[in-house]
Parts: structure tokens; C-alpha cells; sequence
């Protein structure tokens, strides 16, 4: 199918268009209704009468804005009118929700009158926190934007000046830094001469390049000093004192090319005739002033970014617009002034150049992103733009003055817009948190593996664990180099370790009777298993837990560790459990990993430990015994297995909250337990404990791969010490969050 027919499908399969408003209270019942409606909603609306400020505590107008547009210049295809703007607005709206969790109405105002705009958008002042005005041509937008900054106390900002000069802005220091030239050096020529160009030429000039370096071109060519054709005032600001009269010109020797005009306006030619190591921003969207192949085919020494999501570099407002509004909104500032753009681009500029998250690199595809020519600026599905952009924004409006709800303490805010993100990173922000306030020693035998290096210097880094590595040195040190990762751990290599000898003895002492001589347990510890010698580490006391399992079947980490760190006494088997974290919840699913078949005493067992781990990160447990019945609805071995487990649980643990036999809807479903009016669970179970591995191991997988969930584990229960078991596919992000549950779980010993 082609892109057209996939682009049109997107737009008008299922509901029309790409936005729908859903409620955040229920209306479900009279009573609701009358709460919702009249006669309760006149309580609301007689405080705001009172204080009008309440209209952010008692409607949606604090996290609600208007993106307004009369489609005069839509993207880079020009006037289209007003209900061809449209798709383009709810685009921006799918993003705002997307990338910020703001709620967007898109307001698309048939007129080319300036006044006409302006009018609207101070009546619709009550409405909205925030008005993104989007797509509008210049000259009239800067007028229309003035204006309002001037009439309105809520942030009235031009998305295709602002943002887009943000983002340029922090790409043009990145590119600059990577080719060695300063700022107050080069020679720009920036092609457009309406919204976005004018606001990027001026921040650039912000930022140090100086204004007798800039040459700006619209379709008349070069604005240069005494032309009368096609100016305005706001052009004017840009007249240069040149002979240069042509776009072609001005490119020759030209250091930078900025395109904020239409697609196909650079020539090859151009791009031949820029001055060494030349840096291009071609911005038309939808396509861009010279494409990334025809610019790279002229000469190599081109750094290129398009507005595009399918090249690299995309020097994009999406970038920005967000995140900006998102700090904004947050401490309710009444505009959206030059600090807090600075402090955008800022923000911007330094999170490229740090470590891009494996999370990132999936989600593009595992594309690799490391700062460079590809990579000069962050990609917007990095989660961190918005814990980066949101509270830069925040603190440059408190810090200058414009913020009429502070912020009072960033570190807790940063933590609310994770919570923002999704549960899984509300959840594994507590539990690293909980990791760091007492990081310990975790050893991993896969020292060599590059994931296992790059997780251990993220453990360093945020302070959550003391890595130890297992592996040959020379290997381990030869990768860090590679990796340009530079990391202060131990790292032991069996064959040399002083530590090899004794553990060899004890090896021999814990397994002789099952056929081990004292020769084999040293040849096992030099060479042969590095999880042997990390479990040895573990049961010695050298480290307090193991990861392993990276580069290596299931079996040969487990079974090492059940020899030589063992079950806990008095246990029929140890466990596996798994966290399943959907956007809303989270659930730990068990067992999933280790016992086939169970018996009614393994299935307590299991629950049981379930119950203390969940604990153990500050959750109440509420435990469902699962099957095919429902409270002995049917009479099955299978069933009563279940029936019995749950009596065990009962018993030994009185205080928990389980039940069961149950199935998996009246486990998650609150309104099906109604029904059962006995039952010791009163809303939906956050364990779900599996009749046998079958279920349970099939169920995880099903609710990760169709239901989207993001599976975190196993973590096992029941060793003596913490060991767990890491996957073959497991991410960086992965090793970091289960080394996060390895130290919770060593602090609860
Ligand atoms: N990547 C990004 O994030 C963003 C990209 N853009 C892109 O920037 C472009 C301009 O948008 P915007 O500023 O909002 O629109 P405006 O209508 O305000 O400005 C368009 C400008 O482009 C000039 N222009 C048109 N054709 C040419 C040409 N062949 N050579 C030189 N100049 C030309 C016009 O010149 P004249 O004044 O003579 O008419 C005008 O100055 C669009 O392609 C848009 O997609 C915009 C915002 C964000
Ligand atoms: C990206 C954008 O806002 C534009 O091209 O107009
Ligand atoms: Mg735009």
C-alpha cells in the first residue's frame, strides 16, 4: 500500500480523525448524574464566582490548551484554509496528549483577519491554560502573537516561531561543538523569511552569532538593505548590508544553511559551494529544502537534519511545544518568556549528549544513538525530554518571575512527571529509590557482555549498586575501552583470583557427596562456570547477591546457583515471579518460571513468598488462587488442588489477604467478587498465583507481547540469598531494574 493510502487510512479508519474527549469522572448512575450535572455542578461554579482561581481546582482549564490555527501556512504547504489545517491540529493535539499528557481542543477559526484571531483567542481565555497558536502566516502571526502575550494572562505561544527556534537552536550548538567552530564565527544563511525563520534567526543571534554573519533569503532572494520588494518591518530587522542578491550566492562559503521555506530550495550545487565541515538544517515539512542522500552525495563532510521523523536529526517543534507547555502549565505562568526558551535549549542541547537509554534505542527500532553527526538531538520518544524540558521550563519561570504557582520542590516534581509516564515508572522509581538509600554488592558473572558493562556503569552512576564483575580482565577492560565506558568496580577473573582456592574447598565440602572431587570443584571455579564462582561470591558473603543469566540458558544459572546458594530451608522449591506493569497497573503473576506441575503445598508456598516480595516494595498483597472454577463451582482434581492451596495460605499466613479457587476475571474484575459477598478480597487481586506453569508461564507472556505489559522478572523466590536469572533478550534497562529488586531484596534479609 502506499504511503498516501496508509496516511489516509490512518486518518479515517475506526472513529474519524485522530481525537476524542473521554470523561475523568464516572456518569454512570442518577447519583452520579446529579453530581456531575445540576444540582451539584453549581457548587463549583459558585467557588469559582467567588475565586476565580478555582477554575484550575474545579475544571480541566489548568492542563487544557487551544491549538489555534486559520491554516494560512501550513507546514510547508502554504495557505490551505482553515478545515485543511485540520488534521494538522489534531495532530498537534495526539502529541501534546502523547508526549506531555496535556488535553488539547483544536480551534480552527475561518478568517485571515489578524483581529478577527485575536478576538477569539481572548474569548476564549476562560476556557484554556495555555493557547499554541499553530500554522499561521507571517507577517499577521507576529502581530497576532503580540498582541495576545500583551491582553492575556495565560501563555499565548507561537508554536512555529518558538518552538521550532528552540529546537534549531539547541541542534545548532551540538552540530557546532561536533564540527569545532564557534558560534560568534560562522556565517549563516537561514532561506525563509516568515514565522519560523524570523524567531530562529533571532534566538540563533541570542546565542551568539553575530547579526552582520546572518544572510536571510525569501522568495525575492537575499534581504538586503534598501530592497522595497516584498518586505515588512519584521523582515527589515533582517536587511543585509551585502551585494549578495541570490540564495546561491549567499550559500557559497556559507558555514551553516538554515531551510525554513519549501521543499527542494537547496541544489546540490549549494551544498558543493559551503564552506568546510558545512552544517544544514533542512526544515520544510513535510519535505525538507534538500534531502539527506542528495546533500550527502555532494560531499560527506555535511551535517544534515530534516523535520522528519524518518531521517535522522529531526529538528522538529514536536521537540519542544510539549514539554514546554507542560513546565508551563505546571507552575501557571502567564507567559513564556526568553529565559524559559533559553533554558529549553539548554536542556536540549545537553541531553543529547549524554547516554541514550536502551528504551529509546527499542523504541526506534534499536537503532543506536550515540552523540554525533546522526545524532545531534534528542528523539521524542525519549522519555527523558520530558523530565529534562518540563522542569528546566518550570525553574527559568519561577527564576524570572512569571510563575503564579511555584514549585516547591523540583526532586518530588520530577518524580510526579515520571509517575505521568506510566505506572511501571512510578513503581520502578520507588524501588530504585529504595535501592539507592542502601546500594549493595551485586555480582555479575557476565562481566565481558556489553550490556552487563553499560548497566553496571548506570548502577554506579545513579548510586543503586555496588557492581562486581566476573570475567577475564584483559576482555573486560579491552570492551570498557571499546565502549568508552570508563567504570571503578572490581573485577575478578577466576584464573587468577586469590579468592579461587577457598572457594574450590567450599565447593567441594557442599558437594562431594554428590560426586564432586576437590580437582573438578577448582577446574569448575577457574574455568569452567562463572556462575559457580558468583554464587560461591554470594553464599561467602563477598557479594550480597547475583544477576546472571544474559549470555546463557535458563538451566545453567539457575542450577549453579541452587547448588551453591540454595533453597531456603523448610522450602519445597523456589519460585518464579513476574511484575506485569500496564500503563494503569501493576500485577505480579507466579509461578511463572520454575515448577511444572505444583502440589496444593507448593501453590501456598508460592503465595506466600509472592505475598513478602510485594511487600517487601511497600505494596499491600492481595492474593487470587487462580483456576478454571469459581468458588467451588466445579468439582475437578484441578480445582480442588486450588480449593486446598488456598486453605494452606489460610492457615499459615491468617493475616493475608487471599482467595480463591477463582477465575481470572473475578480476580481483576471488582464488580464480578460483588457477587461473591464471603470473599476476603474486596477489589481486584495485585497477585495472581497459577493453578501450574502451563498458565502461568503462557498468561505472562500473552499479557507482555498482546497486552502490551512490560515484563519485569523473574525475580526468585526463595534462595537463600538474592539470585536472579536475566533473559537472553534482556535490555540494559532490564538489568538496571531487576539489579534495582536484587538490592531491595538484600535490604529485606
Ligand atoms: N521543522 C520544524 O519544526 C518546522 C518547520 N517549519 C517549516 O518552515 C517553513 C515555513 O513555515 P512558516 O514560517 O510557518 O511559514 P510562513 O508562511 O510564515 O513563512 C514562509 C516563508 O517561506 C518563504 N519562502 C517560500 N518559498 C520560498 C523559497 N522558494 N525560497 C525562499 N523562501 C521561500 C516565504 O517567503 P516570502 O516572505 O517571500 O513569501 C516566507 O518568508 C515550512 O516549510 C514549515 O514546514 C515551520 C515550523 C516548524
Ligand atoms: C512542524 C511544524 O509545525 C511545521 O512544519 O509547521
Ligand atoms: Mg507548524
Amino acid at each position: 500500500m502506499s504511503k498516501k493510502m496508509d496516511a489516509l487510512d490512518y486518518h479515517s479508519i475506526g472513529r474519524k480523525g485522530k481525537i476524542e474527549v473521554i470523561s475523568t469522572k464516572p456518569c454512570q448512575t442518577a447519583a452520579d448524574l446529579s453530581l456531575a450535572y445540576s444540582p451539584g455542578v453549581a457548587e463549583p461554579c459558585l467557588a469559582i464566582q467567588q475565586n476565580p482561581e478555582d477554575a484550575y481546582k474545579y475544571t480541566a482549564k489548568g492542563n487544557l490548551v487551544a491549538v489555534v490555527s486559520n491554516g494560512t501556512a501550513v507546514l510547508g504547504l502554504g495557505n490551505l484554509g482553515a478545515l485543511a489545517g485540520k488534521p494538522v491540529m489534531e495532530g498537534k493535539g495526539i502529541l501534546f496528549k502523547r508526549f506531555a499528557d496535556i488535553d488539547v481542543f483544536d480551534i480552527e477559526l475561518d478568517t485571515e483577519n489578524p483581529d478577527e484571531i485575536i478576538k477569539a483567542c481572548q474569548l476564549l481565555e476562560p476556557t484554556f491554560g495555555g493557547i499554541n497558536l499553530e500554522d499561521i502566516k507571517a507577517p499577521e502571526c507576529f502581530y497576532i502573537e503580540e498582541t495576545l502575550k500583551k491582553t492575556m494572562n495565560i501563555p499565548v505561544f507561537h508554536d512555529d516561531q518558538h518552538g521550532t527556534a528552540i529546537i534549531s537552536s539547541a541542534a545548532l550548538l551540538n552540530a557546532l561543538h561536533l564540527v569545532d567552530k564557534k558560534i560568534e564565527d560562522i556565517r549563516i544563511v537561514v532561506n525563509g523569511a516568515g514565522a519560523a525563520a524570523n524567531s530562529c534567526a533571532k534566538l540563533a543571534i541570542a546565542l551568539g552569532v553575530k547579526p552582520n554573519n546572518m544572510i536571510m533569503c525569501d522568495t525575492k532572494g537575499v534581504i538586503y538593505k534598501g530592497r522595497v520588494e516584498g518586505m515588512n518591518p519584521y523582515k527589515e530587522l533582517f536587511a543585509a548590508d551585502t551585494h549578495f542578491r541570490t540564495l546561491e550566492e549567499a550559500a557559497d562559503g556559507a558555514d551553516v544553511l538554515f531551510g525554513l521555506s519549501v521543499k527542494g530550495a537547496f541544489t546540490p550545487e549549494m551544498v558543493a559551494s559551503m564552506a568546510p565541515n558545512p552544517v544544514i538544517f533542512a526544515m520544510a515539512n513535510p519535505d525538507p529544502e534538500i534531502t539527506p542522500e542528495a546533500a550527502l552525495a555532494v560531499r560527506s563532510d555535511v551535517m544534515i537534519a530534516t523535520g522528519r521523523s524518518d531521517y535522522p536529526n529531526q529538528v522538529n517543534n514536536v521537540l519542544g511545544f510539549p514539554f514546554i507547555f507542560r513546565g508551563a502549565l505546571d507552575v501557571r505562568a502567564t507567559c513564556i518568556n526568553e529565559e524559559m526558551k533559553l533554558a529549553a535549549v539548554k536542556a536540549l542541547a545537553k541531553l543529547a549528549r549524554e547516554e541514550c537509554p536502551d528504551s529509546v534505542c527499542k523504541a526506534y527500532g534499536n537503532q543506536k544513538f550515540v552523540f554525533g553527526p546522526n545524532y545531534i538531538i534528542p528523539k521524542p520518544f525519549d522519555p527523558r525530554v520530558l523530565l529534562h524540558v518540563a522542569p528546566a521550563i518550570a525553574q527559568a519561570a519561577m527564576d524570572s518571575g512569571v510563575a503564579r504557582q511555584p514549585i516547591e520542590d523540583m526532586a518530588k516534581y520530577i518524580e510526579h512527571l515520571e509517575k505521568t509516564q506510566g505506572k511501571s515508572k512510578e513503581i520502578m522509581r520507588m524501588i530504585i529509590n529504595k535501592a539507592k538509600s542502601d546500594p549493595k554488592k551485586i555480582v555479575f558473572p557476565e562481566g565481558e557482555n556489553e550490556k552487563i558493562l553499560r548497566a553496571a556503569k548506570e548502577l554506579v552512576e545513579e548510586g543503586i549498586a555496588r557492581p562486581v564483575l566476573i570475567g577475564d580482565r584483559t576482555k573486560i577492560l579491552q570492551k570498557m575501552a571499546e565502549l568508552a565506558i570508563e567504570l571503578d568496580v572490581p573485577i575478578i577473573d577466576p584464573a587468577d583470583s586469590e579468592l579461587t582456592e577457598k572457594y574450590a574447598a567450599e565447593l567441594y565440602q557442599v558437594r562431594q557427596r554428590k560426586g564432586l572431587t576437590l580437582s573438578e570443584s577448582q577446574r569448575i571455579l577457574r574455568r569452567k562456570s562463572r556462575t559457580h564462582f558468583g554464587s560461591m561470591m554470594v553464599r561467602m558473603g563477598d557479594a550480597d547477591a547475583l544477576l546472571g543469566g544474559i549470555d546463557t540458558h535458563y538451566p545453567e544459572t539457575i542450577r549453579p546457583a541452587l547448588e551453591v546458594v540454595g533453597k531456603q530451608q523448610g522450602l519445597s522449591s523456589v519460585h518464579g515471579l513476574y511484575m506485569m506493569v500496564s500503563r494503569k497497573d501493576v500485577y505480579f503473576l507466579a509461578d511463572t518460571t520454575v515448577t511444572i506441575d505444583p502440589t496444593a503445598e507448593e501453590l501456598a508456598e508460592t503465595a506466600i513468598l509472592a505475598a513478602e516480595k510485594v511487600r517487601m516494595l511497600d505494596l499491600e498483597p492481595r492474593v487470587a488462587m487462580l483456576s478454571f472454577s469459581n468458588f467451588g463451582s466445579v468439582k475437578h482434581p484441578q480445582a480442588l488442588k486450588v480449593r486446598r492451596a488456598v486453605e494452606i495460605v489460610k492457615e499459615r499466613a491468617p493475616e493475608l489477604i487471599v482467595e480463591g479457587e477463582m477465575q481470572a476475571d473475578t480476580a481483576v474484575v471488582p464488580e464480578l467478587l460483588e457477587g461473591f459477598t464471603f470473599s476476603k478480597l474486596k477489589t481486584n487481586a495485585n497477585i495472581l498465583i497459577f493453578p501450574d506453569l502451563n498458565s502461568g508461564n503462557i498468561c505472562y507472556k500473552l499479557l507482555h507481547h498482546l497486552g502490551g505489559a512490560e515484563a519485569i522478572g523473574p525475580i526468585l523466590m526463595g534462595m537463600n540469598k538474592p539470585v536472579h536469572v536475566l533473559q537472553r533478550g534482556d535490555s540494559v534497562d532490564d538489568i538496571v531494574k531487576m539489579a534495582a529488586i536484587a538490592v531491595v531484596d538484600v535490604q529485606n534479609i
